[in-house]
Formats: C-alpha cells, sequence, structure tokens
C-alpha cells in the first residue's frame, strides 16, 4: 500500500470512513482499500465552468505544446507501471500481469494520440468558382465528458482522454464506482506531465446524476462512453434535446469460428486468450465458440487440456492467470448462463461452479453441445464462460454468428485465404480477428455496429469524434 498512496494523494480520497464518500473495496479479499469523495452537483458544475475556461488555454497552445506533455504523460505511466498495476489489481481484481498489460496499453493511446495531435491537417478543396478558395480547418469541439466502465480502469480513460487533450479538448471523466482509484492515479501522473487540473478532471457519484449534468450542460459539447447498452442508450436518449456528439462503446457477443482447415493449436490458443482475459469481463471477449462439426471433438479435447493451465486466485499472486470477478452479481450472471444451457441439453468439461477461494470467484468453465436456443448464444455473459457450438456450412455458421442484436468483435480460424475475405465481409461486426484472438491496440479502430455502438476509438480515426469541421470560403473579387 504504501508504494501506491503517493498515486492517491488527491483530496477526494481518504483511507477512513467520512460523509459522503463511497467505499473501494478490493473484489478478491473483499476489503475496503480507501474512500472516495461524491462531488456535489455544485462542485460538478464549477468543474465544468473552470474546465470550459481551461480548454480555452489548452487549445491556444501550438499542437507540439500539446503533444509534448502528452509525451511526459506517456513517460511517467510507463516509469510507474508496476505501483499502478498493483492498484488496478487491488480494485479490479485481474492478475498482475495483465494489469501490468493493460498499464502499456493505456499508455500506448497518449503515446499514439500525442503524435497524431501533429497531424491535424485541414484541407483546401477545388474550387467551383476562379475567383473563391475553398478551406477546411478543424477545431477543437470543446469541453467534453467520459463515463468509463470497471473492466479496463486505465485503459478506457486513456483512449478518451488522449485523443480529446490531443487535439485541444477539455475532458471531465466519471469513472466505474468500483474503480476510481486508477482514474486518480492517472490523473496525478497527468497533472506532473502539466496537464492543467481543471482541463482534465475526476468526478464521483451517482452515476444518472452525473450522466444527467453532462447531458444536459450546454458547454459539454461531446460525450464519450463505455458501458453497458442500457445505459449508452439512455445516455444517447438524454442527449438528444441538446444535440451531443456521442461516442458509445457498448455491450458485444462475440462468435468465434473454427473451420475444419483451421490450425487446432493456434485456435484452441486464440480460444482461450479472447475468451479468458480480464477473466472473460471484456466487451470483445468471445461469448459464442463455433466448431465445425468435423473437428468439435479434437477442439474440445485440447480446451480441456489448455484450461488445467488456468489458475483461480488473488491476482495479486505469482502464478495466478484468473482472477475474481469485479462482484457477486456478475458470479450469478455466469451461473445463471450454465444453469440454462444444462437445463437444455448442454454438458459441462470443465469448471462450472463456484470456487472455494470466495464469493467472486468462479471457475474458467468449458460447455459442450450449446445451441442458439440457449441464453448464452443471446446474451453477453462477461464471465469465464466458454460454450461450444456446432455447425456444418458456411453460410449456416455466418448466419448463426450474425444473429445477434450485437456487432463489436467476431473471429476466424481458417487457413484459405478466400475464406477469411469471404467471411469477415459477411460478419456484421465492428472488427473481426483473423487467427488471432486478440487485436486491440492503439493503431487499429475499435467500435461495433447495432447494438455494440457508435463512433471508432484508438486510431487515426479517433481524433475525428473531438473535432469540429469548419469550412472557410475566401472570395478573392
Ligand atoms: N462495453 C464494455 O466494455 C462494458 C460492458 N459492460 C456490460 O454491461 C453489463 C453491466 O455492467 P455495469 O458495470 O453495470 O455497466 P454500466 O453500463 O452500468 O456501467 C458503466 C459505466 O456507466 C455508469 N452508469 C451506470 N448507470 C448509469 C446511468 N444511468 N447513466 C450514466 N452512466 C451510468 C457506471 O457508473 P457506476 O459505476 O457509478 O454505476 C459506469 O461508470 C456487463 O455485464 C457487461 O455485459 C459493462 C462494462 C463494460
Ligand atoms: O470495452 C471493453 O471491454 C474494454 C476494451 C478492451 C479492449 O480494448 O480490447
Amino acid at each position: 500500500m504504501q508504494k501506491i498512496k503517493p498515486f492517491l494523494m488527491h483530496s477526494d480520497i481518504c483511507f477512513q470512513q467520512a460523509e459522503n464518500h463511497f467505499e473501494v473495496v478490493n473484489p478478491a479479499t473483499l476489503e475496503i482499500i480507501a474512500y472516495v469523495k461524491r462531488t456535489s452537483f455544485q462542485e460538478l458544475n464549477q468543474k465544468i465552468e473552470k474546465a470550459g475556461i481551461a480548454q480555452k488555454q489548452w487549445a491556444s497552445k501550438t499542437a507540439l505544446e500539446r503533444a509534448d506533455i502528452l509525451w511526459y504523460w506517456y513517460h511517467l505511466i510507463k516509469q510507474h507501471k508496476a505501483p499502478l498495476a498493483r492498484l488496478m489489481t487491488m480494485e479490479q481484481g485481474k492478475c498482475l500481469t495483465e494489469a501490468m498489460g493493460e498499464m502499456d496499453y493505456a499508455a500506448s493511446f497518449i503515446r499514439w494520440f500525442a503524435e497524431e495531435a501533429r497531424r491535424i491537417d485541414g484541407d483546401i478543396l477545388t474550387s467551383v468558382k476562379s475567383t473563391q478558395k475553398l478551406m477546411v480547418i478543424k477545431q477543437p469541439i470543446g469541453v467534453t465528458a467520459a463515463i468509463t466502465p470497471w473492466n479496463f480502469p486505465a485503459a478506457m480513460i486513456a483512449r478518451k482522454a488522449a485523443p480529446a487533450l490531443a487535439v485541444g479538448c477539455a475532458m471531465l471523466v466519471k469513472p466505474a464506482t468500483q474503480t476510481p482509484l486508477s482514474a486518480y492515479a492517472l490523473a496525478e501522473l497527468a497533472y506532473q506531465a502539466g496537464i492543467p487540473q481543471d482541463l482534465f478532471v475526476i468526478v464521483n457519484g451517482k452515476a444518472s446524476e452525473i450522466s444527467d449534468t453532462f447531458t444536459q450542460h450546454s458547454l459539454i459539447r461531446k460525450i464519450s462512453f463505455t458501458g453497458s447498452t442500457e445505459v449508452g442508450a439512455l445516455i444517447f436518449k438524454n442527449s438528444a434535446n441538446h444535440i451531443k456528439k456521442l461516442s458509445l462503446e457498448l455491450g458485444g457477443n462475440a462468435p468465434l469460428i473454427v473451420f475444419e482447415d483451421a490450425d487446432l493449436d493456434k485456435a484452441a490458443e486464440g480460444i482461450l486468450a479472447s475468451k479468458f482475459r480480464n477473466s472473460g469481463q471484456t466487451c470483445v471477449c468471445t461469448n459464442r465458440v463455433y466448431a465445425h462439426r468435423s473437428i468439435y471433438e479434437a477442439l474440445a479435447t485440447k480446451l480441456v487440456e489448455k484450461m488445467q493451465f488456468l489458475k483461480l486466485g488473488n491476482g495479486l499472486e505469482d502464478g495466478v492467470n484468473q482472477g475474481p470477478l469485479i462482484d457477486e452479481k456478475a458470479v450469478l450472471k455466469v451461473e445463471q448462463h450454465i444453469e440454462d444451457a444444462l437445463s437444455k441439453g448442454a454438458s459441462c468439461l470443465v469448471g462450472g461452479k463456484r470456487s472455494e477461494l470466495g464469493k467472486t470467484f468462479f471457475e474458467p468453465t468449458l460447455l459442450r453441445d450449446v445451441t442458439q436456443q440457449m441464453l448464452v448464444a443471446k446474451e453477453e455473459t462477461f464471465g469465464p464462460l466458454c460454450p461450444l457450438f456446432k455447425f456444418e456450412t458456411e453460410d449456416e455458421v455466418i448466419q448463426m454468428a450474425n444473429d445477434t442484436e450485437f456487432g463489436l468483435a467476431s473471429y476466424v480460424f481458417t487457413q484459405d485465404t478466400a475464406r477469411q475475405w469471404r467471411v469477415s465481409e459477411a460478419l456484421e461486426y465492428g472488427m473481426v480477428g483473423i487467427n488471432t484472438g486478440i487485436m486491440s491496440n492503439e493503431v487499429a479502430p475499435f467500435g461495433g455496429v447495432k447494438l455494440s455502438g457508435l463512433g471508432r476509438e484508438g486510431s487515426k480515426y479517433g481524433v475525428d469524434d473531438y473535432l469540429e469541421l469548419k469550412y472557410l470560403c475566401v472570395d478573392l473579387d
């Protein structure tokens, strides 16, 4: 704890129960780590007003000045990666290796957008009149707000804040109530790097009330949200009256298809990587594995063998690669999906029950003979449950994979290049991993279609949602 405390110096954080503060609990031990202050309505409005002033000053800096500050922030995160990862494991539960990976991932967005800051170029258009020059410039949208989830307490903030700050916006962040400490730690380093305290602001409290202020305050011009589709839809609806720009990164129901010509070892590795990342609590985690009937048994056998290496425990312990789930509600959802599948004819090959380690621990589970009629085919489990479906033809599996209202990530394992293209084009998803279970990085556009959301984060496209285009027409006559 001593190594972590320097990142938790913010006046909103304390280590003894205090009025108007909420508890942050370690999901592995259920111990209280810290208490965080709820931002009052009045404070929130003041912070938004101050962000408006800070944004104007920040936007008047050169792109190079902003980029240099972001670079420094990136270096500070890398330098303090180990204690930051430890803090994340304590509040979120993911194993330390994954938390270290998430800190690298978070930092990668800051480096990427520091680089992009210098390439926010406008255009000169081919004019329709010889006497006129037509130009487009790009300007920061202004004060923005982010609402972020508990599953990636640092990366989801960095993926939103880095493009916003790079192009000259301000950002207020409301992190998930379960994981606010990583947000404060990131902000602490941002301030050390030279990002003004009024420009990048962490706020906490009742999510619906903060969100209502974000959607109604005229200074907030854009909201970026990652979380459930239900809450995303609510923010969409509440933003309508004020026509806010929105980025919504919502739920998924990712299919992973293994064709008969796939490299089965690679496919099994890909399934493990995608399914059990963050104990299954990732919106791009595989939710449904479709295996061709001719390789079904072989793939099941390989998965049973490989799953023996999944070690459940407190993420801070050596060798543990599967931490607890975020809370007991998450465990109940996994149980519900398993019970439903078993009652309709599936059977369990690995796991299938809560662990004796504690209320939030669930054994990594493999189910076979799963069908489209079961709950797990329709809903995102968001937990360590790997269901194996069977298919016969390419057309059939494409239809099964697309039979969902979600469209975030999908995965295909096949060695046939023509099939890779055909199936990727037919899948109604924002992202397709081909012969890989992990495809997220700062260079790639992350986002979905259908109920999985709006907009793309990361990549060269990631700045667009934080910019307004302005058209200039100069008459030379
Ligand atoms: N796309 C993704 O990455 C994620 C998807 N999910 C999906 O959502 C399911 C439920 O997870 P859950 O944590 O409840 O997700 P939520 O959508 O409830 O939470 C995500 C963020 O939204 C905030 N929030 C909650 N209610 C509102 C509201 N009325 N208005 C505005 N913001 C709100 C939360 O704040 P607070 O923490 O204070 O409630 C948190 O900061 C998961 O099982 C999973 O299926 C969840 C997390 C991430
Ligand atoms: O929305 C999520 O679940 C976090 C994104 C994980 C990723 O970027 O791969």
